[in-house]
């Protein structure tokens, strides 16, 4: 029974690794922040499930420093824990989740009752989990559907595996492949932003703009993730997946519809007119301590004690990739992300080209159209306008949407609130379907494999730098210019 979707029946939410990190960082503040502002079923069930032998108090305890409480909400956060339960259980045998099941039906009163399973699991004991989900608690009157976190795989025969084995248990409209970038403001306004305005559509194209610029940047090492993040590396933490999702919605042809298959069905045609990367097309970098930086930014990547000291994992990317068809022909889309830079930043930079025909002797600089996602959501057009007075002088500015200036009240929600609420209702607008990703590892596999086989080294860049000097270099050659004249006075209110 697929279409239940229906806030008055009862739902259980299962928590499976609800004893692990992502689960007290994340999903209970999470469905704590949509239980207090009312807007899951009201008859909504939580059970955590995992191996630690522990109480609904012990994961209360372990939450808290990661849940924000507001003065009032007390009461309200003591019936969320009432309606929370804890079943300890293994991930392999099928007896442990046929009592799961007993304890879901306990609560699953009246003729229809829905589940959403969440795996916070490592990957493991991924197969188990799905294969005891299906064979002993799927829903027998109301819909299953099951969220799942990446990684999907770590190349192109590994996801396909983890795919056709997942096709195998559950039906693809049940499944949510979670890309928590998709549930960012920005990322979600691409559309808007280029659909329902009619000035930026004719535009979007080969003719006017030089490059795009999609950035990702964390001003934190590994911190203790070295072990897992080692066997990554960060062309699959994070431009794999995050920013190739990005670049998608900036790229896709308008879908037929806000239809999630017609959307998710122009993102696969765009990504399959990207030819896989090679060497010459991606720079990668390593970083270093910095001698004279405070605490953690002295250390480099390999000082961390679970990465192997002649590593070659990158822990800073950036890859040019070109979209070989008649909008974006010859158009370089470059990718750029890194930890333990200068900043934390998301951003798409739209470059347009130079204004044709110079009148100006030189100084009319680029339009530049910047989507900052984080942080402070801003959207920003740099443009050139007459030097305001006497004089006939050019000067840089721009027309600027930031948030926090223009929509003081809104409440702009975190990215899993919005995802969690998306399976609650049934969209599937803002997950990765299948096919998108047997596209992007199509992309990215041979050069990962290359790099790998090679053992080919990183260039070592400073803790806290804005990366490897060469990558400036890159952004050069691929028609991204930066002028450095550029400066923004903030508004004063
Ligand atoms: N609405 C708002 O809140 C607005 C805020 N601003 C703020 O004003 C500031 C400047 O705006 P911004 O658009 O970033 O201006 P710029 O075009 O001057 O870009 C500045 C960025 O360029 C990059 N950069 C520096 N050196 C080089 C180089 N040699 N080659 C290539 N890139 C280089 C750096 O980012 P990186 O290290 O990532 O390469 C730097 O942060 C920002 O802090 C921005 O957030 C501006 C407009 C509106
Ligand atoms: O998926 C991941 O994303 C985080 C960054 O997420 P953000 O929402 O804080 O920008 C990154 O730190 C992590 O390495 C990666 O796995």
């Amino acid at each position: 029974m697929e279409n239940t979707t229906d806030f008055q029946y009862p739902h259980t939410f299962i928590l499976l690794g609800a004893s692990g990190d992502l689960a007290k960082k994340k999903i209970y503040p999470t469905i704590w922040y949509l239980y207090r502002d009312n807007l899951l079923p009201e008859k909504t069930k939580f059970i955590g499930y995992a191996r630690t032998k522990q109480s609904v108090t012990d994961i209360r305890e372990k939450c808290k420093k990661y849940i924000k409480l507001l003065p009032g909400d007390e009461e309200k956060f003591e019936k969320f824990w009432q309606s929370n339960d804890y079943f300890s259980g293994t991930y392999d045998k099928r007896v442990d989740f046929e009592m799961l099941n007993q304890l879901i039906t306990k609560f699953e009163k009246g003729p229809v009752a829905n589940r959403i399973f969440y795996l916070a699991v490592p990957p493991t004991v991924f197969e188990d989990v799905t294969v005891n989900i299906r064979n002993a608690c799927v829903s027998i009157k109301g819909f299953t559907r099951v969220i799942i976190e990446k990684p999907f795989g770590r190349d192109d025969i590994s996801s396909s595996k983890l795919s056709n084995h997942l096709a195998g248990l559950f039906k693809e409209e049940q499944m949510y492949r979670i890309d928590h970038y998709l549930g960012k403001e920005m990322v979600q306004n691409l559309m808007t932003i280029r659909f329902a305005n009619q000035i930026f559509c004719p535009s979007w194209n080969r003719e006017n703009i030089a490059s795009v610029l999609i950035s990702f940047k964390e001003p934190f090492g590994t911190e203790g993730r070295g072990g897992y993040f080692d066997d990554f590396g960060i062309i699959r933490d994070v431009m794999q997946n995050h920013l190739l999702q990005i670049l998608s919605l900036v790229a896709m042809e308008k879908p037929v519809s806000l239809n999630p298959n017609d959307i998710r069905d122009e993102k696969v045609k765009v990504l399959r007119h990207i030819r896989p990367i090679k060497q010459e097309d991606i720079l990668i970098g390593q970083y270093v301590g910095n001698p004279d930086g405070q605490g953690d930014e002295k250390l480099g990547y390999l000082d961390d004690p679970t990465v192997p000291k002649d590593s070659v994992t990158p822990t800073y990317a950036l890859a040019t990739l070109f979209i070989n068809n008649a909008r974006w022909q010859g158009v370089p889309f470059i990718l750029r992300c890194g930890k333990a830079l200068n900043e934390r930043k998301a951003e798409v930079r739209v470059q347009y080209k130079d204004a044709p025909g110079d009148i100006f002797n030189g100084h009319a600089k680029r339009n530049e159209l910047v989507i900052r996602v984080q942080p402070g959501e801003a959207l920003y057009l740099k443009l050139m306008s007459k030097s305001p007075g006497m004089t006939f002088d050019l000067v840089e500015t721009e027309l600027d949407l930031t948030y926090s200036m223009r929509y003081r009240e809104a409440d702009v929600p975190d990215a899993y609130e919005r995802l969690i609420l998306d399976v609650f209702m049934g969209t599937q607008m803002h997950f990765v379907r299948s096919d998108e990703l047997t596209e992007a590892w199509r992309i990215f596999t041979p050069i990962l494999k290359e790099l790998e086989e090679q053992h080919v080294k990183p260039v070592p860049y400073r803790y806290g730098s804005r990366g490897p000097l060469e990558a400036d270099m890159k952004l050069g050659e691929n028609d991204f210019k930066y002028s450095g004249s550029y400066k923004w006075k903030k508004p004063v209110c």
